[in-house]
């Protein structure tokens, strides 16, 4: 039976300062399953990523990674713990080639159980990173800047892979291959939170979806519940 609680979070509230922006926010994921986090331009999303993998710390609430509290840890020990976040943006170190950027991801070995990568596994999934292994980052495409990113977190040995707009800027044809990834990476076992702004392709892919809406929760079901029931969408997608 797959673990309810791969990632749970529970009331949790996080302040720029003193706005206040995630409010009460909680929401479990499964283990095994994709997790789409949608909601409009500035509702909280990133906040929620960067929340739970320790680059904000919670003023208040609880979040857990297969049971166990990662209150109060650092980022390092967050990702120790399972966790591992694709930035929006995709961050590479520009500078560096393509096997640097992954090399310098990995870590210590992982505890038994999980998929363990190395560099030669990243490439399998992404042959074009693997033509392209001596260029530096900031010379790949877009596209290809985001397989990178992928692959560093993937470098991390984690359980749960947080991608914060991994499609924001591609190209559809680039859209589709990043789709077929996440699709590949579950069927290993990740579970996996996935923002997005492309609803129809984060409805497409994910088992499990939330709603926020300015920092609150206003929805959840399965993405078949949400394509069943488009007020929920409309309200507060604007989706049509
Ligand atoms: N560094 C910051 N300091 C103060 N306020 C911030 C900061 N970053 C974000 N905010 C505010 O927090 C709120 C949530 O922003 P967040 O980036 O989490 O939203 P989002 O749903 O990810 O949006 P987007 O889709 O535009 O990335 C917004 O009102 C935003 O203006």
């Amino acid at each position: 039976m797959p673990n309810n609680n791969a990632l749970t979070l529970n009331a949790v509230n996080s302040f720029y300062g003193d706005s206040h922006i995630l409010q009460d926010v909680s929401f479990n994921v499964t283990e095994g399953r994709v997790l789409a986090l949608l909601g409009r331009n500035g509702a909280g999303k990133t906040t929620c990523m960067n929340t739970i993998a320790g680059l904000m710390k919670p003023r208040s609430g609880h979040v857990s990674v297969f049971g166990r509290s990662i209150e109060g840890a650092t980022p390092e020990a967050i990702c120790h713990s399972g966790i591992a976040l694709v930035p929006q943006g995709r961050r590479v170190f520009k500078s560096l080639s393509v096997t640097e950027n992954l090399v310098v991801a990995k870590r210590r070995p992982a505890p038994s159980g999980r998929v363990v990568w190395d560099v030669e596994d990243i490439f399998k999934v992404f042959p074009r990173l693997e033509e392209r292994r001596s260029h530096p980052a900031g010379r790949l495409s877009g596209g290809e800047q985001q397989m990178l990113a992928i692959g560093r977190a993937l470098m991390t040995n984690p359980l749960i892979l947080l991608m914060d707009e991994p499609t924001e800027g591609l190209a559809p044809q680039i859209v589709a291959e990043v789709g077929r990834i996440i699709g590949q990476l579950r069927e290993l076992g990740l579970s996996i939170v996935l923002v997005e702004q492309h609803t129809n392709f984060a409805l497409r892919l994910a088992d499990d979806v939330v709603i926020i809406s300015t920092g609150e929760i206003v929805a959840r079901g399965t993405a078949a519940d949400l394509i069943q029931d488009s007020s929920l969408l409309n309200n507060h997608l604007g989706v049509h």
